[in-house]
């Protein structure tokens, strides 16, 4: 399958840019290689969205060095971009993932600001642009996804003025304090202005954006309040819109999952498998500092400690994806949730019935389903998520309304699920006593929590979510009057 003309121009007429593509190449060790789901909600999120339009996703291979043609995997059309090794230390481990992901959740960390990491990220950022200029067809929609990518919408436009460009951020967009710490913020900044439409998943972001553009490059920007859009920055020749789109997941499949047989029973025996247990805890994370997972098996800790949970009945899953393994944080993190597990198991597990089952490694789609379901608390404690699409996972597959789900304020999912046990992860002692309320709860003002939380996660699901950012992207490119879809017309045109 070729379809990219030497001059420049391909046939897709729909193509999304991300760092990753939605497989990551795995070389075993016998030299064969093979296709893996690659980790993260923001390829849960697109990957049933560019099945549905045909359309092409740009992104990296997920290991170094490795040049692969274009191909296509299970009907998806993906055009690999190559990153060298020093690329991936620079660029990925480097800009992307120690100095932006830090800066942009809240300094949970130190962010390291590096001037041969930032002329890497500009370099592949280059890359990126250049494979989808040459792959999207006359007109196309390109949809430039995260904060590996700002810089591309700028280089894209320049590139091909007549493509119709939206940006979306996965991650919080900090406030004005912590975004001048960034030399590079001008550049950050007027590169993501290359789009028409710039989407964050909440008001905040957007409005922080907003903010930021009038004060640093000090440009005219509007508020307005149309449909999803929350104001306009005037460049010197054209209007960007920005706006907040809560993203969502694929709740209809994930519904109609939980309830198919083989994965009740699978419940059924992880239940039993666990020593059937009173109560099942469950965590589901990339292993990452800004998860909470340290802060939550610190929570149960103390609560064993107290004699508060009762170790005999009680039983957590935590299943950590492994993530940036080669970033500092990452690995001092990993010691760190280590310690807590071992420290737990030691202090009150029997022989054969550990209380924290731990693993470090990725598992299949159905046995986190199964999970889902399986479990009488879910514990969703970030210290700062842009959205946290597993508290959305979690309620669209109890339509059992059975369950609890414990989250924190601090993720953009919080925004939405309000009747969830909400906490605030900095607060061990408001933790721990929402623990023990959602282990606790009547059945019925359980089955009313859930029910309102599966109704809404049900109504906005992610196709909503991309029709909602695709539909305001034409719009805006067209420099149109951007409006909000009522909900039949969302139901009709996502049924279309
Ligand atoms: O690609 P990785 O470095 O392995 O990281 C995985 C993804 O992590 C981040 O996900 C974010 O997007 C989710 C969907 O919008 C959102 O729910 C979550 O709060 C974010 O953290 C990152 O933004 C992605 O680019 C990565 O692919
Ligand atoms: N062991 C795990 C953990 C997470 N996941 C998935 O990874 C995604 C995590 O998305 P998220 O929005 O909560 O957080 P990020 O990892 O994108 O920051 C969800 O779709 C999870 O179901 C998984 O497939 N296996």
């Amino acid at each position: 399958m070729n379809n990219i003309r030497q001059n420049g121009e391909g046939h897709a007429d729909f193509v999304v840019v991300a760092n990753r593509l939605p497989v990551d190449l795995e070389r075993r060790p016998d030299g064969t290689t093979s296709w893996r789901r690659s980790p993260g909600g923001l390829v849960t999120a697109l990957e049933p969205i560019l099945r549905a339009k045909s359309g092409a996703w740009v992104g990296w291979p997920g290991v170094p060095d490795e040049h692969v043609e274009h191909f296509t995997e299970d009907g998806l059309a993906l055009y690999p971009v190559s990153l060298s090794s020093q690329e991936v230390a620079e660029y990925y481990e480097g800009f992307s993932n120690d100095t932006l992901w830090p800066l942009y959740h809240d300094v949970l960390v130190p962010p390291t600001y590096d001037r041969d990491w930032w002329g890497s990220y500009s370099a592949v950022n280059r890359r990126f642009a250049e494979e989808a200029a040459r792959c999207a067809a006359p007109g196309a929609t390109v949809w430039i996804q995260d904060y590996q990518l700002q810089l591309v919408p700028k280089i894209l436009r320049e590139l091909r003025p007549d493509l119709e460009i939206g940006f979306f951020l996965h991650i919080p967009f900090p406030p004005v304090e912590l975004f001048m710490q960034l030399p590079w913020r001008r550049e950050i900044i007027e590169g993501m202005l290359g789009a028409d439409l710039i989407g964050f998943h909440l008001p905040g972001g957007a409005n922080n954006f907003l903010f930021l553009a009038h004060r640093l490059l000090e440009l005219e920007t509007t508020r307005t309040e149309v449909g999803s859009v929350l104001g306009q920055v005037h460049t010197h020749d054209r209007i960007v819109n920005i706006g907040a789109f809560p993203i969502s997941v694929d709740s209809h499949e994930l519904e109609a999952a939980a309830k198919e047989d083989t994965i009740v029973a699978r419940a059924i025996e992880l239940r039993r498998e666990l020593g059937n247990p009173d109560k099942i805890l469950l965590g589901v994370d990339r292993l990452d500092y800004t998860k909470g997972i340290d802060l939550r098996l610190e929570a149960i800790r103390e609560l064993l400690d107290e004699g508060r949970l009762d170790a005999e009945h009680t039983v957590m899953v935590q299943l950590a994806t492994p993530s940036r393994e080669r970033v500092q944080h990452y690995i001092d993190l990993r010691g760190v949730i280590e310690e807590h597990v071992g420290h737990i198991n030691g202090d009150h597990a029997q022989i054969g019935h550990p209380i924290v089952h731990y693993l470090y490694q990725p598992v299949s789609r159905d046995e986190l389903i199964a999970l889902f379901v399986a479990a009488d608390v879910m514990l969703v404690t970030p210290k700062r998520d842009g959205m946290n699409l597993v508290a959305k996972e979690y309620v669209a597959c109890r339509g059992d309304l059975g369950g609890a789900l414990v989250l924190s304020e601090f993720t953009g999912a919080a925004m939405e699920l309000r009747q969830s046990y909400l906490v605030n992860p900095h607060d061990l002692d408001g933790v721990k006593n929402m623990i023990m309320t959602a282990l606790h709860q009547d059945a019925e003002s359980g089955r009313r929590r859930m029910s309102a939380l599966h109704r809404q996660v049900m109504s906005h699901d992610v196709h909503r979510w991309a029709h909602s950012f695709l539909t305001t992207l034409t719009d805006s490119a067209a420099n149109g009057t951007v409006r909000d879809l009522t909900d039949t017309e969302h139901d009709l045109a996502v049924n279309a």
